[in-house]
């Protein structure tokens, strides 16, 4: 099993290339469900999710064709779900990857059945679907839980049906979002999640011919249409990559040039790391982020959903604020379960005291390296950054979880200056 070792005290300097999101690329994917025509996406990272839909989808009938694999340009993946071959999402690989269950909605409103596995709970919390079953259930699907499958039917097609969802759910809104593409009548969804990625999937289904209005507000509006058509559609650049390579370049005290990325995609990110001495400047193709020649400053941070502080930039700011000046207090209030990395950083010399949903990080002067691992996909990064400031060496391991989200984290990291590089476990 492969690991990462780093030797830290490097400033990194440089650009770096964001890729596309994997949060969007994937329901975008399954949005070709809804369509017997070519569905084609472009700048698709190269990332384990990515290659586990893919299966996915293979099984349901999916034509699929990629190009420009290996390229570092941004790959296009050709979906045709001309015929669906089977309703069925299979356990042995949705529990792989809990975005499977996107196929539920498009394969209802498609054919009017699906039985997709419960993807069960996950290192970071529980994640039940209730949402996402009673939304289909109002829409007129009828729903059992059998040998740990959701059983959903709808024989006569879905209807559309005003959803208030109690809490925010991106992939809840997602999954209805495709399904009222289809429904007789109009969905109205309310207190739907307005991460970009949710509006990315929006103006797909638009370009694919569904009416959609409220794109980026907390209410969506459908009308269902007999029929969707084919589509060219890039995807947006990813917002959790853009924060984590901004604050890599903060942790070193270094100066790092984002490409192919926007700053209003992390603006509420941007502004606390501001407070903490970061500084952002907006340039042709990309945001500019350097900490060079000034203190980091403890600042607070809370999770929400967007425009709030993303929880999938939770594990890299407490990293961040392990070496800072002061203290910081790091609230976390989408998961349950999302400070694993917490001891992990310890391990290094940071010291975080975790109360329930808030961790306090008191900063230390340096970290200091040691071998580490972690249990999902954000703490691993978090932990590569606190090894890019830590003195001496540190190996990360279970590199798996990385490879789920960053396509070439070391190869970037080590364009910038970083002394990083992924070594096999025997060597
Ligand atoms: C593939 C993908 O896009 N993953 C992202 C997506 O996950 P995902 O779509 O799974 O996250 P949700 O927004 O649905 O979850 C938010 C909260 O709602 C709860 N909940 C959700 C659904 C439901 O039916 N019932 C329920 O109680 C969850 O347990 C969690 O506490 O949004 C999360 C929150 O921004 C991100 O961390 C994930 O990276
Ligand atoms: C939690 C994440 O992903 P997933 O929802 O696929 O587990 C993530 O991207 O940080």
């Amino acid at each position: 099993m492969d690991k990462i070792r780093i030797r830290g005290g490097n400033a990194l300097r440089g650009s770096i290339a964001v890729g596309g999101a994997k949060n969007a690329a994937l329901p975008l994917m399954t949005a070709a469900l809804l369509t017997d025509e070519t569905l084609t996406l472009t700048n698709v990272p190269d990332l384990a999710d990515i290659k586990t839909l893919m299966r996915l989808l293979d099984q349901h009938g999916v034509a699929q064709h990629l190009n420009g694999a290996g390229s570092c340009a941004g790959r296009q993946l050709d979906l045709t779900a001309e015929r669906i071959a089977s309703t069925t999402a299979p356990y042995d690989l949705v529990r792989k990857m809990r975005a499977s269950v996107l196929v539920l909605g498009p394969l209802v409103a498609r054919c009017g059945e699906a039985r997709v596995s419960l993807p069960g709970g996950c290192a970071i919390g529980a994640r039940p679907v209730d949402l996402h079953i009673k939304g289909l259930q109002a829409m007129g699907a009828e729903i059992d839980i059998d040998g740990g499958y959701i059983v959903a039917r709808a024989p006569k097609g879905l209807v559309g049906a005003e959803v208030v969802f109690p809490k925010v759910s991106v992939g809840a809104t997602e999954n209805l979002l495709m399904a009222a593409t289809l429904a007789r009548g109009e969905t109205v969804l309310v207190n739907a999640a307005r991460e970009p990625e949710v509006s990315d999937l929006a103006h797909c289904l638009v370009a694919m011919g569904a009416d959609i209005s409220g794109i980026g507000t907390d209410r969506l509006r459908i009308r269902g249409k007999d029929r969707l058509h084919g589509a060219r559609h890039m995807v947006v650049a990813d917002r959790i990559e853009t924060g984590t390579y901004a604050m890599a370049a903060a942790i070193t005290g270094g100066d790092v040039t984002l490409l192919n990325t926007r700053l209003e995609l992390i603006q509420a990110a941007a502004t606390v790391l501001a407070q903490a001495g970061v500084e952002f400047t907006e340039v042709e193709g990309g945001v500019r982020v350097s900490r060079t020649g000034r203190d980091l400053i403890g600042v607070d941070a809370m999770t929400e959903p967007f425009p709030g502080f993303p929880t999938d930039l939770q594990a890299q700011m407490m990293a961040l604020m392990c070496t800072a000046r002061g203290a910081a207090m790091i609230t976390e209030t989408i998961f349950e379960n999302r400070f694993m990395h917490a001891p992990e950083l310890a391990r290094m010399g940071a010291r975080i005291t975790v109360h329930g949903a808030s961790a306090l990080v008191r900063g230390v002067e340096r970290l200091t390296g040691a071998p580490v691992m972690a249990t999902d996909l954000r703490a691993s990064v978090s932990l590569v950054l606190a090894g890019l400031a830590a003195a001496g060496e540190t190996t990360v391991s279970r590199v798996y979880h990385l490879d789920r989200g960053y396509e070439r984290l070391e190869e970037k990291l080590a364009a910038c200056g970083a002394d990083i590089e992924r070594v096999r476990e025997s060597d």
